[in-house]
């Protein structure tokens, strides 16, 4: 348990492997990151789901809401200007069309998402997906799914860019951890491609 609170709190990893992951800081800046946090914690109808877990019914701990043109999820909502115009800056980023982002609104410390792959079928079997992070600044972690002791750990700052390469959701699990120390409102945008 030590060892894990030790992990998530190291910050950037030293060698996170590239043919994984690409981090980029301020791909927006502070003002537009500022504007921006406010108004998806403001305008966005946020949505606490459940989730089942052996047999018992959780709530998931954070807030969420899909939006784009997939009518596979239900309750997408179409997108809004500011996310179509996210979208269109990063596209070209990474060579792909997305049809779909989820938000996820982690309000404090306790807000968090467990372990877990992105590797719907509905997404494919190697998915590409496009993380935006603003707000307060939480570690990404990874870890391989065969040997859990090889792990790395990334900062996601307010106005970053991180993508999950191709192979990453077939090899590996990430997850943002829960945090004792006093955290703020966070919210990410993956961007994805439901087919
Ligand atoms: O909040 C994050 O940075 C990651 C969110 C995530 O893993 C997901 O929505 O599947
Ligand atoms: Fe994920």
């Amino acid at each position: 348990m030590e060892q894990l609170a030790l992990f998530s709190e190291a910050g950037q990893s030293k060698g996170i492997p590239t043919h994984l992951l690409d981090y980029r800081a301020g791909l927006f800046n502070q003002t537009e990151s500022d504007t921006l946090l406010a108004k998806f914690i403001r305008e966005t109808p946020w949505k606490q789901t459940r989730q089942k877990l052996w047999e018992k019914e959780y709530l998931t701990p954070r807030l969420t809401c899909w939006y784009g043109e997939t009518a596979r999820i239900a309750g997408t909502l179409p997108w809004t200007p500011e996310l179509q115009a996210i979208r269109e800056i990063v596209e070209p980023l990474v060579g792909i069309t997305f049809n779909s982002v989820l938000l996820n609104y982690y309000r404090d410390g306790n807000d968090s998402v467990a372990w877990h792959s992105d590797k719907e079928s509905i997404m494919g079997s190697q998915p590409v997906i496009a993380s935006v992070s603003f707000g307060q600044v939480r570690c990404f972690d990874i870890r391989n799914k065969t040997d859990h002791k090889e792990r790395y750990s990334i900062k996601l700052e307010h106005g970053s860019f991180l993508l999950m390469k191709a192979g990453l959701q077939e090899h590996w699990e990430h997850r943002i951890s829960k945090s004792t120390r006093p955290m703020k409102a966070r919210v990410n945008l993956t961007f994805r491609l439901v087919i």
